[in-house]
């Protein structure tokens, strides 16, 4: 058996949870919209006959404006000199930004000693005559061993980035079970479903500083239900009153909207309890971002 671990990377909004969601067939990194969802290393794990295949989430290579951005680029620098493959993404509706120039001074420095794959994600936006040229254009960075255009969204050309990444790995161990999809604590998971609720109902009101704490999940002797206790913090003393609502009534929305996607993941009938604490600039606090779980 082959196996091995590899980190996607790009921008924010290039596609990357969507291309993991799509390839482990199971929605447990998150997607939005809203750039900056991607917070920790999750593992998701996809085992065939033939391979194992590790992937690791980098959380964030950009130029930092905080402690948090700073803690998140040393984890992605790390998780790159880790891995066995490293695979960039790219928009094919965009052009290439500063964020993507960033990301490519960054590789250089794995040239010659960790294969890279680039991934031209959502051709579905452009026409068929357009990738050709898009590729060339990428070739010339001479970074990458492969260049595969791919629709993430509609599984275009995802069984070729599958085998590709394959025939990069080596011999080695099955380090997780054949049906294991992740090794992230199921509460990390429950969290970020959470969060994701919360992003997509509050559209831009409340910026990035929401963070979901799952403070316990225990099940109910004899019944099919689960008691699920959960805090969303956020920055500002204003951002908890968006969160709750009109005679509570956002957090309602988000409460129930979450118990929904989670009784579809956790196979039970879910009570949930959420409030809401400020804790004020977490994003700038050393050990908050500690005890958020960022380690
Ligand atoms: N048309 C099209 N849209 C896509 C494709 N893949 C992803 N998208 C959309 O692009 C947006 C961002 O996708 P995500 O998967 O959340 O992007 P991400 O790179 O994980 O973003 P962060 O978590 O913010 O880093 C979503 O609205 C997706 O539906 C694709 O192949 N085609």
């Amino acid at each position: 058996m082959k196996s091995g671990f590899v980190t996607i990377i790009g921008r924010p909004n290039v596609g990357k949870s969507t291309l993991i969601n799509r390839i482990v067939g199971e929605k447990l990194s998150i997607t939005s919209n809203k750039p900056q969802t991607t917070r920790n290393k999750i593992q998701l794990i996809h085992t065939t006959q033939e391979a194992q295949i590790i992937f690791m989430d980098t959380p964030g290579i950009q130029k930092p404006k905080n402690k948090l951005g700073t803690y998140m680029l040393g984890v992605s620098r790390e998780t790159l000199g880790e891995v066995d493959v490293i695979t960039a993404m790219v928009d094919a509706s965009k052009k290439i930004g500063s964020m993507d120039q960033w990301i490519f001074k960054e590789l250089e420095g794995f040239k010659d000693k960790t294969p890279m794959i680039l991934l031209i994600n959502k051709i579905d936006e452009i026409s068929k005559p357009d990738t050709l040229p898009l590729i060339d254009q990428y070739a010339k960075l001479n970074l990458f061993e492969e260049i595969i255009p791919i629709s993430a969204i509609n599984g275009e050309n995802i069984g070729e980035y599958l085998s590709t990444l394959e025939s990069f790995l080596s011999e080695g161990p099955q380090y997780f079970p054949d049906d294991m999809i992740t090794d992230q604590p199921e509460k990390f998971i429950v969290a970020e479903f959470i969060r994701e609720k919360a992003l997509e109902n509050l559209q831009e009101e409340v910026p990035h500083g929401v963070m979901v704490v799952v403070e316990s999940m225990k099940m109910r002797e004899n019944k099919n239900l689960m008691d699920i206790e959960a805090t969303i913090f956020v920055e500002r003393k204003s951002h908890k009153g968006i969160i709750i609502g009109k005679s509570g009534s956002m957090l309602k929305k988000i409460g129930s909207a979450s118990r929904l996607d989670l009784e579809r993941l956790l196979d039970t009938k879910i009570n949930l309890q959420l409030w809401v604490k400020v804790s004020k600039d977490w994003r700038e606090k050393e050990n908050q971002v500690e005890r958020f779980g960022y380690q």
